[in-house]
């Protein structure tokens, strides 16, 4: 697919080549009192080299649809109740090897081909010939390598993604023990076909001193002790150079501090440089920023943008703060009651919000009195979520709500390109509709 586009930005353009698609995701919780339909039909794409921002009240289901991405969910008491959500993983561009070509729109990387037909198209792929799988399905080993490869998520709270008894060198290693295996193998001239050389081996080898096992080391043979510090050499030099490029600095010491050495603001960097050791395709933030201080927070955002234009990436940005949100998203979806209510890019949807909540969220000004992290007050509350009947979910709160909106419930569809809203003022009500409610 080669398109003829003027690049004058540094910045690779953003095609509609979509990564991942969510298409009726169900979340659920069973509790005490009923089944929450805590994330109840949600759709929307992601596009390659895209921010997509995620807004809404607190408990309408953001973090929930991030967390189905990684299958990081509690089940039980969750349940996945139904939908996909589709990923096309990516890989070095076969043409260019990752240097940038026409054919790769200078990104380095295409979607990667479908594994059974190898690019040709065939019914697995849907004639594409691209590989798209869906994270709800495959395999836990499967999830594990996409887990922080292809995909990772950043956390709020650093101190949860972080390990405490681990040194940040430790816990970042381990990252390329996992992910990075025949690159290190490579690296300390080892053949990856060579038997005994599992993951298991090249972590016992490249730990070995971390430990303190002097004594061991002396045992190893010349050659192993040549291969033990070819790897450790290796392994250094990628986490040095993952924590220098989220500006940490003096990446050496670092690596040998504990997380609770580090201040707030360094741990956060240290958790995104564990997340974009691997360069994922996707990356999921979720409130990157809330519990910093706001100078902090301001320098931990614009590096993540940063970041994100560099390698193209596409992030799917998690958050209550509407201006950080119009700052660095280029397209927004807003949810509300565990659906997504309006989609579309980021001024048109700032501009002209369609949806009577996406205007109620807009129009209330958050106040000194509003907590930091939180979204101003619409009046009401957020409709309960056990077994919820049909109807529009905002209709309680809705001051244009009418005759349709309390008995059936609306879908999402378009009002201009790009631009999708759920609600009877923009769609009269139509079979689709009645036939979901
Ligand atoms: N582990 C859990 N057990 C039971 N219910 C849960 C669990 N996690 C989430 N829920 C339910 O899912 C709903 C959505 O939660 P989610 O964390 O996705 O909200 P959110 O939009 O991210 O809110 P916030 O902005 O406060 O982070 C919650 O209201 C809650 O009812
Ligand atoms: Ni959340």
């Amino acid at each position: 697919m080669s398109m003829e586009m003027s690049d004058t930005k540094s910045a690779r353009p953003v095609t509609p080549v979509t990564i991942a698609s969510v298409r009726g995701l169900k979340v659920h919780f069973q509790s005490k009192a009923g089944r929450v339909h805590a994330v109840d039909g949600v759709d929307f794409d992601v596009r390659d080299g895209e921010t997509l921002g995620l807004v809404g009240e607190t408990g309408c289901g953001k973090s929930v649809t991030g967390r189905a991405f990684l299958r990081l969910l509690p089940v039980p008491p969750g349940i996945l109740a139904g939908g996909s959500v589709m990923f096309r993983p990516q890989t070095t561009c076969p043409d260019c090897q990752g240097d940038g070509c026409e054919r790769c729109d200078d990104s380095g990387r295409r979607p990667a081909p479908c594994p059974k037909c190898r690019g040709q198209g065939c019914t697995t792929c849907d004639q594409t010939g691209i590989e798209s799988l869906d994270l709800l399905t495959i395999s836990d080993a499967r999830m594990r390598d996409i887990r922080g490869d292809r995909i990772a998520m950043i956390f709020q709270d650093p101190s949860k993604a972080l390990n405490p008894t681990l040194t940040i060198g430790e816990q970042l290693g381990e990252v390329f023990l996992q992910h990075r295996h025949a690159d290190l193998l490579a690296a300390a001239g080892i053949a990856e076909d060579q038997p005994g050389w599992q993951a298991s081996a090249l972590r016992r080898l490249a730990s070995q001193q971390d430990r303190g096992t002097d004594r061991l080391l002396v045992k190893l043979s010349g050659a192993m002790r040549r291969k033990h510090r070819a790897i450790r050499q290796a392994l250094d030099e990628r986490i040095a150079a993952a924590l220098s490029e989220t500006q940490i600095p003096n990446p050496q010491r670092v690596m040998q501090s504990f997380p609770h050495e580090l201040s707030g603001g360094m741990r956060q960097r240290v958790m995104i440089a564990q997340a974009l050791a691997c360069d994922p395709d996707l990356i999921i933030a979720d409130e990157p920023t809330t519990a910093l201080d706001v100078t902090v927070q301001a320098r931990i955002l614009d590096l993540v943008r940063q970041l994100q234009t560099s390698r193209g990436s596409s992030v799917i940005y998690i958050s209550h703060d509407l201006s950080v949100v119009r700052h660095i998203c280029d397209r927004v979806a807003v949810m509300y009651a565990g659906r997504v209510v309006e989609i579309g890019d980021v001024e048109q949807l700032f501009t002209n919000p369609r949806h009577p909540y996406t205007q109620g969220l807009l129009a209330a000004v958050p106040t000194t009195r509003t907590p930091r992290g939180q979204l101003a007050a619409i009046p009401g509350s957020v409709p309960e979520l056990i077994d919820p009947g049909p109807s529009c979910r905002f209709a309680d709160r809705c001051a244009k709500a009418h005759g349709p909106c309390a008995s059936h419930d609306p879908a999402l569809q378009p009002v201009s390109a790009g631009h999708d809203v759920a609600c009877f003022l923009e769609h009269p009500i139509t079979t689709a509709s009645r036939a979901r409610a």
